[in-house]
């Protein structure tokens, strides 16, 4: 197998892109109507093109679009010039430099020309017990064999009327997801009224999950979670803000309902406390805001280590970001839960040739080289946004 040592990066691109959704997407924190990102292309000596996302969502941590605009044009020099590992060292080195988003665009974009000299797929390179070059045939075989081929998830219903979400919440189930996430508000009755309803269309063996995005307080999280004992819920993202890690360490112990860490997730720090006060049973983990697939693996790594379990979420970003998540989903053996990346269809556009289809509520990687995915150029450049 020869290096990737001979390849080197000779310039990479990247355009702004703003993609309505196909309907607008409430949660506690807004209501999402269009989605901006940045693609990054990525060119190599041997004429192969890397891709990667830049997807920031400034409510929760990372920068803004712009934050990431005004990083590019200072990192992309150094990153020139570069073989693509070194590049990977270099993305290690400016880490605190770099917005989280700008940072996992760069590595998913060198991520996918390395997966492409390799000829193996993101899952196959990221389930490598390291980066060290070059792998041998064996390398690659073995942990492709530790790949998984497809990848439980579930939908996501925006925050909205309860009649409006039981339905879909109905048309989930009927095109075979087993897990629904509920958008949820500071409302008491509401919330208990719309999680008693939808149980009571899915019937008991759908997994619910509730995602309130900060916007209650320690009583109403004790009253709502309270209410909702019967209605057994897999587990509630974010119930308190992001700040108060010890309302959410009591809140693990007032309730029989599994607290998730989400908004509070911004780097491996921060997990980091988390952890430390025992604040969360679950983990969240947006590559997007983690700073891209390898930070998220860490994180990932040392949460198992203690006793707590990660999602793998999008971040409502294009079909290039969900499908790097995607080959980091099928790449862990430690996610087990189903993962948060059943997205794409609330977007007008994916931006990618391929489709990522959801059967049964499950989503496969690709196995072709890298991401496994191409740029339709012309849709890319039909979006591209003005930032
Ligand atoms: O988890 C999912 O199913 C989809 C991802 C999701 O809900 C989300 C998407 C964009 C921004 C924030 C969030 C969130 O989990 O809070
Ligand atoms: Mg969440």
């Amino acid at each position: 197998m020869s290096t990737s040592r001979q390849l080197i990066i000779e310039g990479i691109r990247w355009t702004p892109y703003q993609v309505p959704l196909r309907s607008s997407f409430t949660s506690a924190h807004e209501r999402l109507v269009t989605r901006d990102g940045i693609i990054v292309e990525l060119h190599t000596s041997s004429g192969t093109i890397g891709i990667g996302e830049c997807a920031p969502l400034p409510e929760f941590s990372g920068g803004t679009l712009q934050d990431v605009m005004g990083c590019l044009p200072f990192v992309a020099p150094r990153l020139q010039g570069l073989a693509l590992s070194d590049a990977l060292a270099q993305l290690d080195q400016l880490q605190d430099t770099l917005p989280t988003a700008a940072r996992c665009g760069l590595e998913t974009a060198v991520l996918d020309a390395l997966g492409q000299h390799y000829r193996c797929s993101l899952a196959t390179l990221l389930a490598l017990p390291d980066l060290i070059e070059p792998p041998t045939a064996q390398d690659l075989a073995q942990a492709a064999s530790q790949v998984r081929t497809s990848v439980p998830v579930n939908t996501v219903i925006g925050a909205q009327e309860v009649e409006a979400a039981v339905e879909q919440a109905r048309q989930a189930a009927a095109q075979g997801f087993s897990c629904i996430k509920l958008k949820v508000g500071p409302q008491l009755r509401q919330t208990v009224e719309l999680v008693a309803a939808v149980r009571a269309a899915l019937g008991p063996t759908i997994h619910l999950r509730l995602d309130a995005n900060e916007s209650w307080d320690f009583e109403l999280a004790r009253s709502i979670l309270s209410s909702c004992e019967l209605w057994s819920i897999q587990y509630v993202e974010q119930p308190l803000p992001r700040t108060d890690l010890a309302g959410m360490a009591a809140l693990r112990r007032a309730v029989p309902i599994s607290i998730a860490a989400d908004e509070v997730l911004s780097d491996l720090e921060s997990a980091r406390r988390v952890l430390a006060r025992n604040a969360a049973g679950i983990f969240v983990i947006k590559p997007q805001l983690a700073g891209g697939p390898r930070q998220s693996q860490r994180m990932i790594r040392e949460a198992t280590a203690h006793g707590v379990r990660c999602v793998i979420t999008s971040t409502i970003e294009s079909g290039v970001g969900v499908v790097m998540a995607l080959h980091l989903a099928a790449a862990m053996p430690e996610i087990t839960l189903e993962c948060g990346l059943a997205t794409l269809p609330l977007l007008i556009d994916d931006l990618i040739q391929e489709t990522l289809p959801i059967e049964n509520g499950h989503m496969t990687s690709p196995t072709a080289p890298g991401l496994g995915v191409h740029l339709k150029q012309a849709t890319l450049t039909r979006y591209a946004g003005s930032n």
